[in-house]
């Protein structure tokens, strides 16, 4: 048998497994909360919001998708005394040299108004004939003794104006997913479910903290 080392094996089987049967969405944005709640109702967690049990938003001081899912999802196991799960995502446009990205949300304003974000990412765009883009989601899973685990998802595609549809939310009507003729927008809830960058994300988080094959 091989010599341990001293610091801890980090592979998949080392992952944290979800227990506990409640969990916290360390989320305020209401689409999110939904995509979650959908993306967690087959494990019979029960789940509560942030915004629900009034936790503090936190400044999203971070510089990556990653630190800022730890930072929200720290800070309402801490709020909360309960595991908490944090989505930090954004879109990616390649025009534009990977921006909005973890100012997606910023970019929308105090108002959140996307219509407004969305023409932002058009008129910066310009006539770039690069159209292509992504979404990027971070998940980060906090327990109340400091434990983090994170998981990321990407889904790529392109950009096309004006925007489409009534589903989904956020940068939703301008993003065509790869393989599809529809925007998100146009996607029914279930079927966004299946491919989106949360979805992606979501797999790599259940298959190592919850459904029991260690992650492998
Ligand atoms: O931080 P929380 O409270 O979770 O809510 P938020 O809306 O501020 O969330 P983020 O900081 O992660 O910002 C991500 C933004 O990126 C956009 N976004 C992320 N996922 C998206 C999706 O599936 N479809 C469309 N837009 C998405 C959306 O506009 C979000 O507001
Ligand atoms: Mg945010």
């Amino acid at each position: 048998m091989p010599v341990q080392d001293a610091e801890p094996m980090t592979d998949a089987r080392t992952h944290r497994r979800l227990t506990e049967p409640r969990l916290v969405i360390a989320s305020h944005n209401r689409g999110k909360v939904a995509e979650i709640r959908a993306l967690m109702a087959p494990f019979g967690i029960d789940v509560v919001s942030a915004g629900d049990l009034g936790l503090p938003e936190p400044e999203e001081t971070g510089l990556t998708f990653i630190d800022n899912a730890v930072l929200k999802a720290r800070a309402s196991a801490e709020a909360s005394g309960l595991p908490a799960l944090a989505d930090d995502s954004g879109m990616t446009v390649a025009a534009l040299d990977g921006a909005p990205g973890i100012y997606s949300a910023r970019w929308a304003g105090p108002s959140k108004d996307f219509g407004a974000a969305m023409e932002l990412v058009r008129t910066r765009m310009g006539d770039n004939p690069d159209r292509s883009a992504a979404f990027v989601c971070a998940l980060a899973i906090a327990w109340p003794d400091g434990h983090v685990e994170t998981f990321e998802g990407v889904i790529g595609g392109h950009l096309e104006f004006p925007p489409r549809g009534d589903f989904g939310f956020g940068y939703d009507p301008i993003f065509v997913p790869e393989g599809d003729t529809r925007s998100f927008g146009e996607f029914p809830p279930e079927e966004k479910h299946r491919i989106s960058h949360r979805a992606r994300a979501f797999n790599n988080l259940v298959r190592a903290c919850l459904d029991g094959d260690g992650g492998a």
